[in-house]
Formats: structure tokens, sequence, C-alpha cells
């Protein structure tokens, strides 16, 4: 983990222009904010391509997509490929249903994304190898997870990041792995979607795209563990605003957290 990335995102507080589904809008503002970035969520198909000429990096996430969503994604998209800022597009539920799958192709056709993130299921999906999913999560499935990253990456010409207990991610062809994090972050929804804009905030620092999303995925999984380690934690209720906390925090201070005092 490189700790200047981090630094960097609270002494800039880069804008991020998030086109996000309507469940995890007011967490994801929280947390980024509480992380050191600058939330805005606009999705009207008047404004988007303006609202992401003015960011510093843009988050397309189809949780709760519709037809008139879809045109702003792809016109705030365009607008980050003119200015030149980084997009993650987070596949949200993409092997759900057609919609969200033709959807994804569009965004896919007509913007270049700097990083691709979803779960296991979602990455599977735009593999093109079958894995079980429920909804907008992802169950079991036989692929090697290092494998669907790369194969994923080659596809749409990307770096990606597939979550889970482990994390993997792929830039230039190569394969690495994050083991931080808890399985609480598993029970509170958002969270995925969530490290889609700590991920958009650490690409706007002037470090290899490698060591962002390392830093990101790192330092992601090391809040979460923190604030589970808090002696008030009583399930994902008491985690969640912890863990809110926890991302303000420095690396320093997540890392003691075997008494978790600050
Ligand atoms: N069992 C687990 N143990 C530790 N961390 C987990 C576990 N499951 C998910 N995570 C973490 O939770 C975050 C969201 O991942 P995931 O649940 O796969 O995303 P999504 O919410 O998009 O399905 C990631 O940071 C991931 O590392
Ligand atoms: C439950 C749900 N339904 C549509 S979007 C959404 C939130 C998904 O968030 P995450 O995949 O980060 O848990």
């Amino acid at each position: 983990m490189n700790e200047k990335i981090i630094e960097d995102v609270r002494k800039k507080q880069p804008l991020i222009h998030h086109l996000t589904n309507q469940v995890v809008m007011n967490f994801t503002a929280n947390g980024l904010l509480s992380f050191g970035g600058s939330p805005v969520m606009a999705k009207a198909d008047e404004e988007a391509y303006q609202m992401a000429s003015v960011a510093n990096a843009v988050v397309i996430n189809i949780g709760t997509l519709t037809a008139t969503d879809l045109q702003a994604m792809i016109a705030a998209g365009k607008a980050a490929n003119d200015k030149g800022i980084p997009v993650v597009l987070d596949p949200v539920g993409v092997a759900a249903t057609p919609f969200r799958s033709s959807a994804v192709n569009q965004i896919l056709e007509n913007v270049t994304c700097t990083v691709i993130k979803g779960n296991a299921g979602e990455l599977a999906h735009l593999a093109g190898i079958y894995w079980e999913v429920k909804g907008v999560d992802a169950i079991r499935g036989e692929g090697n997870q290092a494998e669907i990253a790369k194969k994923v990456a080659q596809t749409f010409e990307t770096a990606t990041v597939i979550t889970g207990k482990t994390d993997y991610f792929c830039v230039d062809e190569e394969i690495m792995q994050n083991e931080s994090g808890h399985p609480l972050l598993a029970k509170i929804t958002g969270s995925g979607c969530l490290l889609g804009s700590i991920i958009a905030a650490c690409l706007t620092t002037p470090y290899n795209l490698k060591e962002q999303l390392q830093t990101a995925l790192e330092f992601y999984g090391k809040a979460a563990s923190f604030a589970a380690s808090h002696s008030l934690i009583q399930g994902s209720g008491t985690f969640l605003p912890h863990f809110i906390d926890a991302l303000s925090y420095k690396v320093s201070d997540l890392e003691r957290s075997a008494n978790n005092e600050i």
C-alpha cells in the first residue's frame, strides 16, 4: 500500500461524479467524504456531460439502471474520455437480466473504462463464463477468478477488479490479490459500490494504476477489519457507522486495531 495515494486524495479532495444506484447513493457519498473525496451524484441526461467535465473521475454503476440513465451514463463516460479523466464501471447485477447485459455492452462500446470492478458473478458474465448469481450477488462458480479478471481485462482493454473474500485485480496482464477485508462487508449493501468510489478517488492521484488499485483495496479491507474489531460492534448495523469512521483514518491508526484506540 502506498499511503501517499491516500494523502494525495485527502489533500486534493477530488470531485467524483457518480451515476450510481438509488440503493447506495447516500452511503456512497458519506463513505467517500469520510475517505477524503468529494462526491456528486448527477444522472440527468441534461447535465451528465457537463458534470463529468468538471469532475476528476467518473463512476458508472448500473445497480438500478433505467433506459434514460443509460444515455446519461454514456454521455458522462464520453465527457470523461474527452477530458482524459478515469472512469470506473461497476456492472452491478449484469448477469441477472438481458437489459443489464445489453446496457453494459452499450457502455463498453461507447466509453473507454479505466477499471471494471465487480463481484465474481458480474465479471464472469463479462468473460462469458457461467457463475450462479442471485440478483446483484455472486453465489458460486467453478471459474478461476484470476483467469476471469485477465480475460475481461484483455477483452475490454481495461484494468479489472473482482471483489470477494479474496480480491483479484489485473493491470497490464499482471494478476494480483488482496486479502484484507472482513465478512461483515458482505452483510451491508453497497460495500462493493462504495469501493468503486474509493478506487475512483485513488485513480485521480499521480501514481501508477497498479499501486492505486492495490492501495484502494488494501486500505478498504483494513478499514473494515478495524471497524469490526470495535468493542461496540454487535452486527452489520453497528459495523456500518464504524466503517464510515474508519475510512477517514490514517493507515498507521488502522494497523493498531488490536486495541482499537485512536
Ligand atoms: N467474505 C469476505 N471476507 C472479507 N471481505 C469480503 C468478503 N466478502 C466481500 N468482502 C469485501 O467486501 C467488499 C465488497 O465485495 P463484494 O461483496 O464482493 O461486492 P458486491 O457488494 O459488489 O457484491 C470488497 O472490499 C471485498 O473485499
Ligand atoms: C441491493 C441492490 N439492488 C440494486 S443495486 C443494489 C446495491 C448493490 O450494492 P453492492 O453490490 O455494492 O452490495
